[in-house]
């Protein structure tokens, strides 16, 4: 289907996360069933949703699936996270401490002591979604990463968590995962944080219980935004498009162009590409979602692709650098047909967990911040402070704060 711009403009302008009440009810049963019952509930949801109790897999069964994986695919996996790892070690973590008038300001930045990975599982094993956020969180130095996955958990998932170096894993998946890694059961420990994307179910639980564990995001279906010019290869857009249409009937894949003839192409392209794809009755239904938009020119197309704010936006275009500056809401972002998205997904470098539902206007996608805090350190000299106290009694003044104000008084 091919829209013109003022036909999805203000579809794209009013995006935002929105939560079905029927989801969201049956997220909050499960939460308060695993929070006041604990292993029973949590063993009980997961034998009536996903047909198997929880069990935590020991690492030895994750060093034989690694073992037994495919010489190939085990390169593949080190390669990935070799490159995650040198990608996430660029990133400035470092704190300071100032010398100032004869005290101290700075900041600690500490990892956080134990964060819970989600790996979504359900349609299909995503064994690099392990590799995109326990690498990060290692390189962070969090002490202790616990991956949740829904049962069976596949053995490349398993191989991942081997070579990513996860500490604990446990075969349990949706809202009862993400309740027991946030309020803790007799043996699942409760974390600190929570990281990682999932579907409907996986999203609520996790916004209901925010403020109970700190959250990297929302992370829900994956979307894709392509902005391209006539130099485009038809083939190449359509593959890129289905690539992502394929993850789920939610998926949102769009392809932004002035070029009419191009847009035809590629409609006629995916018809062609979709005849053979395995997961072809997912795509469909991701491409009745998103589609094919007819703009009047480049600016155009990067102005709506800022108001959508996608997760992934890629620029299918001969000179794609110069317009770089343009962008200013999105998850990551894919300079020309040479980077396409699903290089990202899978050994680019970057995180692929990034925000969706146009989450992309306040939040960047997974990186070593998310897995440390930061905390302001105060060691002012007797005469800064004297200095500062008279200043700072006003302010409390102001307030209405008469104690604040008297405890500065005391030190002028
Ligand atoms: N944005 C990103 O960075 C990113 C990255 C990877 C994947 N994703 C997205 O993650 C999602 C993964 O979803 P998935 O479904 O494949 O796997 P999932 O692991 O997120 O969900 C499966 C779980 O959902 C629960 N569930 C299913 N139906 C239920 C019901 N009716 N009631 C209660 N619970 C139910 C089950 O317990 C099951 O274990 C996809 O939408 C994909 O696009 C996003
Ligand atoms: N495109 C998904 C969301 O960014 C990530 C993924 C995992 N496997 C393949 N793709
Ligand atoms: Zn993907």
């Amino acid at each position: 289907m091919i829209y013109r711009a003022e036909e999805v403009r203000e579809r794209f302008a009013r995006r935002g996360l929105a939560f079905d009440p029927t989801v969201e009810e049956i997220v909050r049963g499960i939460l308060e069933a695993v929070r006041e019952e604990g292993d029973a509930a949590l063993n009980r949801l997961s034998l009536d949703l996903d047909g198997h109790p929880v069990e935590e897999i020991p690492k030895r069964a994750w060093r034989e699936a690694y073992e037994d994986l495919d010489p190939d695919l085990r390169d593949a996996l080190e390669t990935a996270k070799e490159r995650i790892e040198a990608f996430y070690r660029e990133e400035a973590r470092g704190g300071f401490l100032r010398a100032e008038e004869g005290g101290v300001l700075g900041q600690l930045v500490r990892p956080l002591a134990r964060v819970g990975v989600y790996v979504p599982g359900g349609s299909a094993p995503l064994l690099s979604t392990l590799l995109m956020t326990v690498v990060p969180a290692k390189v962070a130095g969090v002490r202790e990463v616990i991956v949740a996955s829904p049962p069976r958990v596949h053995p490349g998932i398993l191989a991942a968590a081997w070579v990513a170096g996860a500490d604990r894993l446990f075969a349990m998946g949706g809202a009862q995962a993400i309740a027991a890694l946030a309020y803790g059961t007799g043996r699942v420990p409760r974390v600190d944080k929570i990281v990682g994307p999932g579907n409907a179910y996986v999203v609520a639980a996790k916004r209901l219980v925010y403020g109970v564990v700190g959250l990297d995001g929302l992370a829900g279906p994956t979307e894709t935004l392509i902005v391209a010019d006539g130099s485009a290869s038809p083939r190449l857009l359509a593959a890129d498009l289905l690539a992502q249409a394929e993850h789920g009937p939610d998926s949102e894949p769009w392809l932004l162009s002035p070029d009419l003839p191009l847009l035809e192409r590629v409609e006629a392209e995916l018809y062609r590409q979709l005849q053979d794809l395995p997961r072809a009755e997912i795509a469909k239904k991701a491409l009745e979602r998103g589609g094919l938009v007819l703009t009047r020119d480049l600016e155009e197309a990067l102005e709506l692709a800022n108001l959508y704010a996608p997760e992934h936006l890629c620029l299918a275009l001969a000179d794609p650098l110069p317009w770089l500056g343009r962008v200013e809401n999105a998850g990551g972002v894919f300079l020309g047909e040479g980077s396409p998205e699903a290089l990202g997904d899978y050994i680019a470098g970057p995180s692929h967990v990034m925000p969706t539902s146009g989450t992309a206007r306040f939040q960047g996608g997974v990186a070593v911040r998310d897995f440390l805090k930061v905390i302001p350190v105060v060691g002012l000299s007797e005469g800064a402070a004297r200095e500062l106290a008279k200043k700072g009694a006003l302010l409390a003044r102001a307030e209405g704060l008469e104690g604040h104000a008297r405890s500065l008084d005391l030190r002028r």
